[in-house]
């Protein structure tokens, strides 16, 4: 179907996965998503980092799984229409590592 979405072929994980996992993000075991943990000084600033990531989630109609406990937000990245990696989930991965520098 035209526009529909697809998982990463092996060939792009060959060459991105490698990338992500030097930015900590680790591959989920069973099932194909990537998983990292992010630690904040504080409430405030770990909810500011979830409001940056909400806008651009929003934005990208792509939306992170994610927990938050105080200062610390688990996030896990699939793309549910096509059960799997799609380069959307690499792209929101890169937004959401620069907004956690911010
Ligand atoms: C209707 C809406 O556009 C879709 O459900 C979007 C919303 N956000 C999404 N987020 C993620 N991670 N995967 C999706 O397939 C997805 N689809």
């Amino acid at each position: 179907m035209a526009g529909k979405i697809q998982t990463l072929t092996m060939e792009e994980r060959e060459h991105i996965l490698p990338m992500m996992r030097n930015a900590q993000w680790v591959e989920v075991v069973g099932r194909d998503a990537i998983y990292k943990e992010f630690l904040f000084k504080d409430f405030n600033q770990a909810f500011g980092f979830m409001s940056r990531v909400a806008l651009q989630a929003e934005k990208m109609d792509h939306h992170p799984e994610w927990f938050n406990v105080y200062n610390k937000v688990q996030i896990t990245l699939s793309t549910h229409e096509c059960g799997g990696l799609s380069q959307r989930d690499i792209t929101l991965a890169t937004f959401i590592d620069q907004a956690s520098v911010l």
